[in-house]
């Protein structure tokens, strides 16, 4: 029976036809399934650059372009174009096999060959060609075919291999371009989705390409998902992944395994498919957790949209990690009493001050949580031995055995009171968890894991037990901006083998992207699992304009012009609630708010649920994981971004001091790489430290 392919290309377009014209392409192809090749009365073209492209009739303006094997029966609508223009399109385009991953490709052969005698000629005035350091034959094991080697070995610039993305075959333009970028021609593999068991693939039976391309082609089941694909208006990460988030979101693993990547790389679109494959395939319960409320509510939202009945959702719990900790903790002890952050402060400088030692409230909370909680530390021995990474102060054994006294003291008196703290909440949640036979979750998926302390990932542990497909993580170390560094393998989580990195951007620019990855430049940052955290490779679809930057003398002139840099956003027609406005302080968020409300422009705080449809202003913190077409940073001023009250002092303790600005710079990265289409970054007075290697 004949089967029906739609390319990602196409179905993309064709959402920018009229429906009627949608309509019209979905009752052509309803009666595919029954219809012989004949009856669909396709076309043969006469100057076809590939003889199994043909042409179909939509209407009397439309005709579609369709891929048709020589062998199988797997039909794929590749176009829907203007009359001539199909006809045009058909006759330049050929489809070829990837022989490296086996998958199909489209390129647009006339524009490649009209090309490299043009740049042969460019390449003659300059001495180094662009991949001189690449064999050929490495470029044929990477899938890099003869026409495309042959224009590839004429480059001298990137911007030439960028400028031939509308017409080189996909994956061997994301090849050339990781190569480029200097990743290694393992990682460049590894990041199109390659196996690890290098298969070889028939690179002339085209209907098993396309059932090997999901990625690219999705195929219908029949009239009806045909009908619901081209008549309701749909997202594409909904349908199309890329190699490795499929990969990822649909393999067998034999323990817990990861996927990393930078902003916009579709981790979460990675975990939510995991998320709803465990809800298809397994009896047992599914966990889909994150760090804050908002973000779960936004995972819940997604999920509902991938999950088609209510008994699939029923599988999946979402929840953000703290909600978790609370309910077991509830079940067995009932609500707990929480101290407030001003009282457990209070508590401290009381003790410290009994006891006379020379640390500061806020050194001591820190030490409790960092040292004492993050490493389950029982006893003064223990502490003795504890490792300070990452505290940079130095401690001696009497200091040590001070502290220790202070800290008791402080347990202490929270137990007699009967007082918890969050962290102390998840503690003796993960402490039940531990005690009981039956685990709540048969799988666990983790968004934004860069976060999560390691009294939550303990939690996370304790809640699945240790087997296939337990647990599946999703995060990127650059966007931590919290304090905690948690080291996977020291809380007994073991990735290793399981691991992959994604590196195409669907979100932002590419503008905007390499903007924000300039403030990281020579950062370096922990990958979690005691290797090093790299940007190499990290790159965009689409370009757009660069990010805007504005000083102003005053605050007053500043929330002038970020007011009217938003009323120049709507009157050129976005949504107000397409536009996000990050402030480092929840106070500058309240200003800006406010502004903007006496300027009459409907706006919203990003914390408060309130009506829909208005600017959201929040703070930066509060902008992790969401996104918006158009974002303004503002107040990213010298004495803002960073805050000093953010910063251990460098003479109090060098490292802590290193770490609050990392993860400061990271804070504003994570602000900056939410928009979509348009940046805009404002300070008064002097700018942030930060932008010097960006202006
Ligand atoms: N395969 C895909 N096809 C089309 N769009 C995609 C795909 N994967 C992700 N996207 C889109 O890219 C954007 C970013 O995706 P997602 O939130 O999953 O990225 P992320 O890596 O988790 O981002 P961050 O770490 O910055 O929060 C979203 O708008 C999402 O819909």
């Amino acid at each position: 029976m004949a089967k029906l392919g739609i390319d990602m290309d196409c179905l993309k377009e064709a959402f920018r036809l009229d429906g009627p014209v949608r309509s019209r392409i979905a009752d052509v192809f309803a009666k595919f399934e029954q219809a012989t090749y004949a009856g669909l009365h396709l076309e043969k073209l006469n100057n076809a650059r590939d003889g199994r492209i043909r042409t179909i009739r939509i209407d009397q303006s439309w005709r579609g372009v369709v891929l048709a094997p020589d062998s199988g029966d797997t039909y794929t609508l590749l176009k829907v174009l203007p009359h001539d223009e199909a006809y045009r399109w058909a006759e330049r385009h050929r489809v070829s096999v990837n022989g490296a991953n086996g998958r199909i490709e489209i390129r647009d052969s006339d524009a490649i060959e009209a090309a490299i005698p043009k740049l042969a000629r460019e390449a003659q005035e300059t001495p180094q060609r662009l991949f001189e350091h690449v064999s050929d034959s490495v470029l044929a094991n990477l899938g890099v075919d003869e026409q495309t080697c042959a224009f590839a070995r004429e480059l001298t610039r990137v911007e030439q291999l960028e400028a031939a993305k509308t017409f080189l075959p996909a994956t061997q333009w994301d090849t050339l371009f990781g190569l480029a970028a200097g990743m290694t021609p393992e990682e460049v593999w590894a990041d199109i989705g390659g196996a690890v068991e290098r298969e070889s693939y028939d690179t002339e039976d085209v209907s098993a390409a396309v059932e090997r391309t999901p990625e690219r082609v999705l195929l219908v089941n029949g009239p009806a998902d045909l009908m619901q694909v081209f008549r309701q208006s749909f997202e594409l990460w909904r349908i199309y992944l890329h190699p490795v988030q499929y990969q990822m979101a649909h393999a067998a693993f034999r323990g817990p395994a990861r996927i990393t990547g930078g902003p916009g790389t579709g981790k979460t679109v990675a975990a939510l498919h995991r998320a709803r494959l465990l809800a298809l395939q397994s009896q047992g319960q599914v966990l889909l957790t994150t760090f804050t409320s908002t973000l779960a509510s936004a995972l819940r939202r997604d999920l509902s949209s991938l999950l088609e009945s209510e008994d699939e959702l029923l599988r999946v719990d979402v929840h953000h990690i703290d909600q978790l900790a609370y309910q077991v903790f509830q079940a067995s002890h009932g609500r707990p009493a929480i101290l407030r952050k001003d009282e457990e402060l209070a508590i401290w400088q009381r003790i410290a001050k009994r006891q006379k030692v020379p640390f500061t409230e806020a050194f001591l909370a820190e030490e409790w949580r960092q040292v004492v909680l993050a490493q389950s530390v029982a006893s003064a021995g223990a502490y003795l031995a504890a490792k300070r990474a990452g505290r940079g102060r130095g401690l001696g054994p009497r200091q040590r055995a001070q502290l220790w006294e202070v800290i008791w003291e402080f347990e202490q008196e929270l137990r007699l009171h009967g007082q918890w703290t969050h962290e102390t909440v998840c503690i003796e949640a993960t402490k039940i968890l531990n005690e009981s036979e039956d685990k709540p979750y048969r799988h666990v998926i983790v968004d934004e894991a860069q976060d999560f302390s390691p009294m939550q990932w303990r939690l996370v542990r304790a809640a699945v037990a240790d087997d296939t497909d337990d647990l599946f993580i999703a995060g990127d170390t650059h966007q931590r901006i919290y304090n905690y560094r948690s080291s996977l393998r020291e809380v007994g989580i073991d990735i290793s083998g399981r691991s992959a990195r994604l590196s195409l951007n669907y979100r932002t620019t590419a503008e905007i992207l390499a903007w924000s990855l300039a403030m990281l430049v020579g950062v370096q940052i922990d990958d979690m699992n005691d290797g090093i955290e790299n940007i190499a490779g990290y790159r965009s679809q689409v370009h757009g304009e660069m990010p805007l930057l504005r000083g102003f003398p005053t605050r007053f002139d500043e929330m002038e012009g970020l007011a009217r840099q938003v009323r120049a956003w709507l009157d050129a027609g976005v949504e107000p609630g397409e536009i996000g406005v990050a402030a480092r302080s929840d106070m500058l968020g309240k200003e800006a708010k406010d502004f903007l409300e006496r300027q009459e422009i409907p706006v919203g705080s990003l914390a408060q649920a309130g009506p829909a449809n208005r600017v959201q202003v929040g703070t930066m913190h509060g902008m992790k994981g969401l996104e918006f077409r158009c974002i303004a940073a503002i107040g990213v001023g010298e004495h803002q971004v960073p805050p000093a009250t953010a910063i251990t002092p460098v003479e109090e303790d060098e490292l802590a001091h290193a770490h609050d600005l990392q993860r400061e710079r990271c804070v504003l990265f994570v602000a900056c790489t939410r928009a979509r289409e348009q940046l805009y970054v404002s300070w008064h007075g002097s700018p942030s430290p930060f932008l010097s290697s960006v202006r």
